[in-house]
């Protein structure tokens, strides 16, 4: 099987096309499990497929690395967009891509060479609402500050999806061993029933926020698109932070601007293609039904 090398600040994930590439029998998420191991496999976050669509110009799908799929993935979008745009899946500098959260619309700035360098998604509305995190509770409610006490430590946190969840958690001083012990128990936590991406920031000023991140399904990872866009409105629905922020990463800066004028929330920055190569390991099978 064919397939690309790609990140986005360092969240990096295996690329197939399946316009090329045979997939609908194939067991995807144990194929994730298998190619992003970094020592058996490729290595990588997770496995992301380019598709067809009936609905948008291109079809994203997103599994981490422990074989569960996602609903959506900044990052990754970025990475789906210059690929079909550098590789002459389309020649539109801005078009659509389907996820499970939602349709999406990139927008490509090419560099000297002639290939995608700076993408920016329109990343549609934040939700806000426990139906849409999915949370535990009154289902309409926003969830802002809300307080959360995981053994003997209190906390408090702001929930947002992107179409996946993200638990936005506020510090004075970020601390990676915070996000690698809090990470999976937040991540775990009964309120989410679909699990939660969690992300730890620390606000620098009005403009620009640290940030770290346990990913759902993938534990730390180097950068996280969505959860850099559920942070920039939690920064502002908490007061903390104005509505255009450079968010710093592990791996990098992204802007984001969660835009008054239509709600939609904005995310600019890099993808990078590594390498490409023949996957030669055994590749998963749905197990046939017998009649
Ligand atoms: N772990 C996430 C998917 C990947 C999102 C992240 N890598 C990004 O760039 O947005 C989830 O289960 O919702």
């Amino acid at each position: 099987m064919k397939f690309t090398k790609m990140h986005g600040l360092g969240n990096d994930y295996v690329y197939v096309n399946g316009f090329a590439e045979p997939l609908d029998q194939v067991d995807l998420p144990e194929l994730s499990r298998r190619v992003s191991d970094r020592h058996f496999g490729i290595g990588g976050d997770g496995l992301i497929l380019i598709l067809p669509s009936e609905k948008a110009d291109f079809r994203m799908r997103v599994f981490n690395n422990d074989g569960s799929e996602a609903k959506n993935c900044g990052n990754g979008l970025r990475c789906v967009s210059k690929y079909v745009y550098d590789h002459g899946l389309t020649a539109k500098t801005s078009f659509t891509v389907e996820t499970l959260g939602g349709i999406v619309q990139p927008r490509i700035q090419t560099g000297p060479d002639g290939k995608a360098a700076l993408i920016t998604i329109d990343m549609g509305e934040p939700r806000l609402a426990r139906k849409f995190i999915p949370m535990l509770g009154q289902p309409d409610e926003q969830v802002i500050g809300h307080p959360l006490k995981i053994e003997d430590r209190e906390f408090t946190f702001t929930a947002v999806s992107m179409g996946n969840p993200h638990a936005i958690l506020f510090f004075d001083e970020l601390r990676d061993d915070d996000v690698v012990y809090y990470g999976p128990l937040i991540e775990n936590n009964e309120l989410f029933p679909e699990r939660t991406n969690v992300e730890f920031i620390q606000v620098q000023n009005r403009k620009e926020i640290l940030f770290r991140v346990w990913e759902r399904g993938s534990g730390v990872t180097l950068a996280c698109g969505t959860g850099a866009c559920a942070a920039a409105v939690a920064g502002v629905l908490s007061g903390k932070t104005d509505r255009n922020v450079t968010v710093h990463l592990l791996g990098g800066d992204l802007e984001i601007e969660w835009r008054e004028s239509d709600n939609h929330v904005y995310m600019t920055g890099p993808a990078t293609e590594v390498f490409s190569g023949e996957y030669l390991g055994t590749i998963p099978y749905l197990q046939q039904k017998t009649p």
